[in-house]
């Protein structure tokens, strides 16, 4: 149902089990599970998705706009094939959004749904003091990693790989992811701010975004950090004018591009990249459009696109059997699709980067993950500095630095 403007929506997140897909202010928090769907594939989980709401009784006020009625957010893996973890769809009990002045809650429930606004929830508490450690692999093995990588790609073994270290951090209190989501919505509002099951970040990059028979696409690769203070007019022209960054780039919108031909009848392509500018670095940017053909749903669309060259490399199954064998570590959800879906199919899947998973077992822990594509002339040092930009986000958003 529309509702008037519900202020921030990230104080409708209730300890426990709360879910949100946040960027400027806009866009949607879930409360409570009616429903859970644990897997190894999206395509699966699309099935299961239209098959649930085939059954629900739906009614609306709002018909036709995306993101309304019955929803469900879903966090995935990287790569099912390597690792321990499932990737999980989510359906929360109740909905509250926001999009273009637009506000509606959604209630999904067993008997009569009643039309009660979810209860604003005290401001969550920081987690103390953290103190955060190289985990797999050290900076100084990781960088060795990298120069292997980079001595395959110069004997033609693969073009680009994007290879990722972690970092743990240790709490002093509880981490509630809920003081991330609300540290991460005011920093990075540029991003995508996601809290589904234990995953959690602010997400730059968008794999596919489906509203009213139009898919998006913001395709990132190529970095340059922005030092505090730092004048980004003159970053942004050595980003723009490095041809390490744009290789880099071409191989990650070409992998988009290819893989959303199919489904659309037009697409538009940006000849050359923008650069985006994010408060730790600046990115080559590409926004691509396209028209889909009927029937597309973003987790059919999200399913064909993952991975891109973005996280994975080109060719995509020699680099992610690179990935598995020269990073040492479960990705889990990193760098999966994470996002939501509504009952027309349309939804947004960003890229789970920037962000980290909190530990099962122990709330005072967390895992953190960043990482950097390589191509012929990626220099191993830099790309550990890149690395520590990219922990910024998080690392502020539990330090409150
Ligand atoms: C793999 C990550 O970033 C990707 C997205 C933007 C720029 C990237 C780069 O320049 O390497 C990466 O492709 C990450 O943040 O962990």
């Amino acid at each position: 149902m529309s509702i008037p403007d519900p202020g921030n929506l990230e104080r409708f997140l209730a300890p426990g089990r709360a879910s949100a897909f946040l960027r400027r202010g806009d866009g949607i928090v879930g409360i409570g599970e009616v429903a859970r769907f644990s897997t190894d594939s999206l395509d699966a989980a699309d099935v299961w998705w239209n098959q649930f709401v085939a059954d629900l009784e739906n009614e609306t006020e709002l018909p036709g706009v995306s993101g309304t009625g019955p929803l469900a957010f879903g966090t995935f893996c990287f790569d099912a094939d390597h690792s321990e973890q499932q990737s999980v769809l989510v359906v929360p009990e109740v909905i509250v959004g926001r999009r273009r002045g637009q506000a509606w809650m959604t209630r999904i429930s067993q008997g009569d749904a009643n039309d009660r606004m979810p209860a604003l929830q005290a401001p969550p508490v920081g987690p103390g003091r953290v103190e955060l450690q190289d985990s797999t692999l050290s900076a100084q093995e990781w960088e060795q990693v990298v120069a292997q990588a980079v001595e395959m790609i110069r004997r033609g073994e693969v073009d680009k790989v994007v290879l990722a270290r972690d970092v743990r951090a240790r709490a002093e209190q509880p981490i509630d992811p809920r003081w991330l989501v609300n540290q991460l919505v005011n920093r990075y509002r540029d991003c995508w701010t996601y809290l589904v099951d234990r995953t959690v970040g602010a997400s730059p990059e968008m794999l596919v975004r489906t509203e009213g028979g139009l898919a998006t696409s913001r395709v990132l690769a190529g970095t340059i950090r922005r030092p505090y203070a730092a004048d980004t007019s003159e970053l942004a022209t050595i980003l723009n004018g490095s041809m390490k960054d744009l290789r880099e780039h071409e191989y990650a919108v070409e992998s988009v591009a290819c893989g959303l031909e199919d489904w659309c009848t037009g697409m538009n392509v940006p000849d050359a990249p923008y650069v985006l500018e994010l408060p730790n670095v600046l990115h080559l940017a590409t926004d691509i459009t396209g028209v889909l053909r009927p029937g597309a749903s973003s987790l059919a669309l999200a399913a064909t696109l993952h991975p891109s060259a973005a996280v994975c490399g080109t060719p995509t199954p020699v680099a992610r059997e690179l990935i598995a064998a020269l990073e040492g570590m479960d990705r889990g959800h990193y760098a999966g699709p994470v996002g939501w879906i509504d009952s027309s199919g349309d939804g947004e899947w960003a890229i789970a980067l920037r962000g980290g998973q909190l530990s099962a077992v122990d709330e005072h822990e967390m895992q953190l993950f960043a990482g950097c594509g390589i191509v012929r002339d990626s220099v191993p040092a830099d790309e550990v500095a890149e690395t520590l930009a990219k922990f910024a986000p998080m690392r502020q958003a539990l330090t409150g630095e």
